[in-house]
């Protein structure tokens, strides 16, 4: 697999994300992640986690407050640096994994190429085929997406995500349409990311497997981290 890279530290401090009636869909007022280590997001439904989630990864912009990686605040980037800096360091796995349906699965995998310097993307390529083969769909890298299943369209999403080797990922609900011997696999995989190679992983799940592997788990209520379980 691919060298180490290591992680990203987090720090929340008085996020506020408002609906855009102003509505409070999410308030943090202070969380910090180590560089490398895990944290699984749960709770009921409505609790904010997506928006958390969307706010980490700046595709939401907060009312106030700040989400800083590393060395980099994502309120002082413009749209386009912002852009960049999710492209460039985030591996995003959402629900809504928009494939191009007429695509094959290894071209949608790796996708990202199209970003890349020519000298760069045949590594991109082959992290994406590798990504492929440990998540069970290696033998079908030039069928087109549309001829995939939920599950197997998920896989290639998530292939898609790791490919660009980032320093963070960032999961919604990544098992969620995957049958219980890929979800376990698939949260394995992920675990293993964060512990052997150092990235930094944010996760939201209601899998309590998936959760128990991770270091650390948070669980959300009406917005707020209202329980924060180290290992
Ligand atoms: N753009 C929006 N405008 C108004 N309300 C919103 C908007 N986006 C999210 N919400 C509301 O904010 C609350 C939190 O939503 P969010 O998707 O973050 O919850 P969640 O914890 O991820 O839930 P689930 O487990 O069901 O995915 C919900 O009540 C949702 O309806």
């Amino acid at each position: 697999m691919a060298e180490p890279k290591a992680g990203l530290a987090l720090s929340v401090t008085d996020l506020i994300v408002l609906a855009p009636g102003g509505r409070r869909l999410a308030e943090v007022a202070a969380l910090q992640v180590a560089p490398g280590s895990s944290v699984a997001i749960r709770g009921p439904s409505g609790a904010g986690k997506t928006t958390l989630l969307h706010a980490l990864s700046g595709l939401v912009r907060p009312a106030s407050g700040g989400v800083v990686w590393g060395e980099t605040d994502l309120a002082t980037l413009s749209d386009t640096a912002l852009t960049r800096f999710r492209r460039d360091r985030i591996g995003l796995i959402f629900q809504d994994f928009l494939l191009f349906e007429e695509l094959g699965a290894l071209d949608n995998a790796a996708i990202a190429t199209a970003f890349l310097p020519r000298a760069q993307r045949s590594a991109l390529r082959h992290r994406a085929g590798e990504w492929l083969e440990r998540l069970g769909l290696g033998q079908d890298g030039a069928r087109r997406a549309d001829s995939f299943s939920g599950g197997e369209r998920q896989r290639i999403a998530v292939a898609r995500a790791l490919a660009n080797d980032p320093p963070v990922i960032l999961a919604d609900e990544p098992t969620a349409s995957l049958d219980r011997a890929n979800a376990d696999r698939l949260a394995e995989d992920l675990a293993a990311l964060s512990r052997d190679t150092g990235r930094t992983l944010v996760v939201v799940t209601h899998d309590m497997t998936l959760a128990a592997r991770l270091d650390r788990v948070l669980t959300m209520a009406e917005g707020r981290i209202v329980e924060d379980t180290h290992e």
